[in-house]
């Protein structure tokens, strides 16, 4: 799989500093456009940012997925999560994440697809869920898709909840960049800790195309690293 990379860090601290670097060299090398993940996996990432000289103030983001119903004033939003843990700290010249309470969700999915593909990700940042959905892509989501309202898998609902006050507090559906759309940036870096990962990053590893693991998706993209504390996968 020469269009994938592993890079095996320690552990989240050394991710951080890798991925520090890397975003300093892609800024050196006039990156323009930057998709950006949420979860926890990004939280040590965007600190180690913050905390930096980075200077993100000519640079345009895209963000994968938002739930439906939650706006940036929610704690459980994505806009909220981006907002505290780097726009606040960091000022980019604009940010863009799906609107979860549009009234037209339709309508907003095809208008930020429009946008993403006009502006052009440069780097897309990823993590990958415990069953293999990159962004809110869920199992059995094509390949083609592009930015739609998704209903969440049982799985993730059981994992994401955690977050949220009571498991019915936890909105099930979401708009997610498609698997098409995140193919289309020009790089993608994958960071995924923990052995709970080690499923998802073995399909991969596994070298087969499937519908039932989105992130197996990421073997059609000519230049893709995966940046984890894991070792020892086997295919
Ligand atoms: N939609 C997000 C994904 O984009 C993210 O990759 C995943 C992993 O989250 P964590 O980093 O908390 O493990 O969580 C959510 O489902």
């Amino acid at each position: 799989m020469a269009n994938i990379r592993y890079v095996k860090v320690a552990d989240k601290k050394e991710a951080a500093e890798v991925v520090l670097e890397r975003m300093r060299e892609e800024l050196a090398g006039g990156l323009e456009v930057l998709g950006l993940a949420t979860g926890s996996t990004m939280e040590p990432i965007y600190a180690a940012w913050a905390d930096s000289d980075l200077d993100f103030s000519d640079v345009t983001s895209f963000n994968l997925d938002e739930y439906v119903g939650l706006g940036p004033d929610n704690p459980n939003s994505y806009a909220w999560f981006m907002n505290h843990h780097l726009f606040s700290r960091k000022p980019f010249k604009e940010t863009n994440i799906p609107d979860g309470k549009a009234h037209n969700l339709e309508e907003e999915c095809e208008e930020y697809e429009a946008r993403l593909r006009g502006a052009g990700i440069d780097l897309q940042f990823l993590g990958v869920g415990e069953n293999g959905h990159i962004a809110f892509n869920e199992p059995g989501t094509p390949f083609t898709s592009i930015t739609h309202l998704t209903q969440l898998t049982e799985s993730t609902l059981g994992v994401n909840s955690q977050y949220f006050e009571d498991r019915s507090a936890i909105p099930e559906t979401a708009l997610t960049m498609g698997i098409s759309s995140i193919l289309s940036a020009k790089k993608i870096i994958l960071i995924a800790f923990g052995e709970k990962k080690r499923h998802a990053l073995e399909q991969l590893v596994k070298g087969e195309e499937t519908a039932e693991y989105p992130i197996t998706a990421l073997l059609r993209h000519p230049d893709v690293t995966i940046i984890t504390d894991l070792d020892n996968l086997t295919a």
